[in-house]
């Protein structure tokens, strides 16, 4: 069923629209030659902004990720970052997995350096960028501890350090705030969009939450359940530079949450 047919699109408070890094061109994936997951995605991401892939279980939204990714082929259809057609995983993604992908018998800081390892980066130079960024998601002092003595939080911390260490333009994260509690959840959502404000990178973030995707994105893609389609792109026009516990409070931000739910709800129905 398709609530919002139209494809509606909301124009950003800001004058002018950044460019687009990612470009998503007619694609399509089918599982097993007959779960169609996703069918005809057009979309446009921008350069510097913070996207949310939002919808019912099973609409697509990781197929999706993963195909920016270059983690997974789409039968037909292209995926362009920067211009560049994607052919697989590439420098400027990183990709954070919904578990971390920590190595449990390795520290914080080696961890968080891994991805600069696996690049051949030098010891030193690694290391030094690793506790920059370590210092950034604010885990100073945990450098030499293992994943097993880190909460939930911190352990995705050490995976969001991993991938800004990398230095890649495009940060992908599935479903990141998954497997933290409420308040951990609440403040890493804080801390993402000072890191985003920070290091100026493109994040495309996948989410169940309609609350989560409303206070962190700049644009929100709505995708209806199989075949997941793009029902609608909405650009919110929420202040992000106030207070955190007032912007959840701002009347358009609980206005475009309630609008998206009644848009979902039917779908849960
Ligand atoms: N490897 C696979 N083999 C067969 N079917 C798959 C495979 N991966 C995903 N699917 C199916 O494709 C559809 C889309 O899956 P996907 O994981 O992308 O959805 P999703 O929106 O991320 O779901 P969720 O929110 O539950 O994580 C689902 O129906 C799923 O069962």
């Amino acid at each position: 069923m398709n609530i919002r047919p139209q494809l509606k699109e909301v124009p950003m408070a800001s004058n002018a629209r950044p460019e687009p890094i990612i470009e998503i061109r007619g694609i399509h994936k089918t599982y097993g030659g007959s779960v169609v997951a996703l069918k005809d995605i057009n979309l446009e991401l921008f350069r510097g902004q913070m996207t949310s892939l939002l919808g019912p279980s099973g609409c697509g939204k990781t197929t999706l990720l993963k195909i920016i990714a270059g983690l997974l082929d789409a039968d037909a259809g292209e995926v362009r970052v920067a211009g560049k057609p994607v052919t697989g995983p590439g420098p400027e993604r990183a990709f954070v997995f919904q578990d971390f992908a920590l190595m449990p018998w390795a520290s914080v800081l080696r961890n968080a350096a891994f991805g600069l390892e696996l690049r051949g980066v030098a010891k030193s130079e690694r290391e030094d960028k690793a506790r920059h960024y370590i210092r950034e998601v604010g885990l100073t002092g945990f450098e030499d501890k293992y994943p097993h003595e880190l909460s939930g939080g911190m352990r995705q911390r050490v995976g969001l350090a991993r991938a800004l260490a990398v230095d890649a333009d495009v940060l992908l994260m599935d479903e990141p705030f998954s497997a933290v509690d409420e308040q951990t959840r609440r403040k890493f959502q804080e801390d993402l969009i000072r890191l985003r404000e920070i290091e100026k990178k493109t994040f495309i973030i996948v989410t169940h939450s309609i609350e989560e995707a409303v206070y962190l994105s700049d644009r929100i893609v709505l995708l209806s359940p199989r075949p997941g389609r793009i029902s609608q792109i909405i650009d919110p026009d929420i202040p992000r530079n106030g207070d955190p516990d007032a912007i959840r409070r701002d009347s358009a931000y609980l206005d475009l949450i309630d609008d998206i739910w009644r848009g979902l709800r039917a779908y849960v129905e």
